[in-house]
């Protein structure tokens, strides 16, 4: 079978229906409207989205939303499917490249579709820098992947877009258009972040297969704000579970990469994440579970970083040394 027809097959797995389509089953366009302001706009997005929380769209009454769910049902009944065939439709996965052959290769080929990656390291390892090499590696075509936009969600100040430069240049690529293609907001608060990902979901539905990579840098800083002392602890960590929730449908959904960053307990300062172990990342079991893989970052001799598979549901625990130079995450050079 010639590679396009086998494209065509594995792409007719992940049709994305419009919630429109609701109205062919009877829900009115104002309900429908109410529910895409909350970032669902996908048949399959609303189908990930418990009854619960769209009883919270405010205007959409218990009843509508038993209405609303019973249509979707409709649209896109429910199915076991082969493991053959799910094997089908991860072939539509791809891997974006981190800048590091070594890590690349400890990662399989690189950074996954499909899936929440998160790395997590003290201050100065490096995960800030391969956001950046990211946002550059994202839009050069690879294996199963044609190249991409990518959207980025800051919440610490640290994006700097003239880093993508000299990284554009190490990759021939032109600087100006690579920034073109890159989305970026700032978020203030938690809550914020929270709205701020139903705007992602609506411009990755309003230019469907564009966005190939979602970032997050970093996932817990504003949560660790807004919700100070043991007190908080609790609601922060449900909180917490919401977004990532909402993340993880995000990459199924629109089939792209998502790259978190973490922290960890490191600064003494940090009391209120109430861990014993100084070196663990924060964010406890909610996000531990959510992240598909899992990479520590730790410092080396001079710019090297080391970084370890810390949780995978495919690779092995291993260790990658790279470089963080101008042209951004490197092999070492010797
Ligand atoms: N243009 C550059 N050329 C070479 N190295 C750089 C450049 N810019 C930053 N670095 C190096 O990158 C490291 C900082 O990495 P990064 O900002 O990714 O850290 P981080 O892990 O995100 O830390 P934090 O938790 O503080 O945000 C520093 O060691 C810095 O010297």
């Amino acid at each position: 079978m010639m590679e396009e027809e086998c494209l065509s097959e594995v792409e007719s797995l992940h049709v994305i229906q419009d919630i429109d389509a609701l109205q062919q089953q009877g829900i009115n366009a104002s309900d429908i409207n109410k529910i895409k302001s909350a970032g669902i706009c996908t048949v399959r997005g609303l189908k990930m989205i418990t009854k619960k929380r769209l009883c919270e769209i405010k205007g959409i009454s218990e009843a509508k939303v038993d209405k609303i769910k019973e249509a979707a049902n409709k649209l896109e009944a429910d199915n076991f499917i082969t493991g053959y065939d799910f094997a089908e439709k991860r072939k539509a996965c791809f891997k974006i490249s981190t800048g590091s052959t070594e890590l690349d290769r400890i990662l399989g080929g690189g950074i996954e579709s499909m899936a929440i990656t998160e790395v997590f390291g003290e201050f100065r390892t490096g995960k800030t820098q391969l956001a950046h090499t990211l946002c550059v590696t994202t839009q050069m075509p690879g294996i199963g992947h044609s190249g991409g936009k990518v959207a980025y969600i800051d919440t610490e100040n640290t994006f700097r877009p003239d880093r993508l430069r000299p990284i554009a240049a190490r990759f021939n690529l032109d600087a100006d258009a690579i920034l073109q293609n890159v989305v970026y907001a700032r978020a203030f608060t938690s809550e914020h972040q929270m709205e701020l990902l139903d705007l992602v979901a609506a411009q990755f539905y309003s230019e469907p297969g564009v966005f190939k990579l979602l970032v997050i840098d970093s996932i817990i800083g504003l949560f660790r704000v807004d919700f100070s002392g043991r007190g908080e602890l609790s609601e922060r960590q449900q909180k917490l579970a919401q977004m990532l929730s909402k993340v993880q449908k995000i990459s199924e959904e629109y089939n792209v990469v998502v790259y978190i960053t973490n922290q960890m307990t490191a600064d003494p300062g940090a009391g209120m994440t109430f861990q014993i172990d100084p070196k663990k990342p924060v964010g406890g079991n909610i996000l531990a579970h959510a992240s598909q893989t899992r990479i520590m970052l730790r410092k080396g001799r001079g710019e090297l970083r080391v970084a370890k598979i810390y949780d995978s549901p495919d690779m092995p625990e291993s260790e990658a040394t790279f470089a963080i130079t101008e042209a951004g995450i490197n092999d070492p050079a010797d």
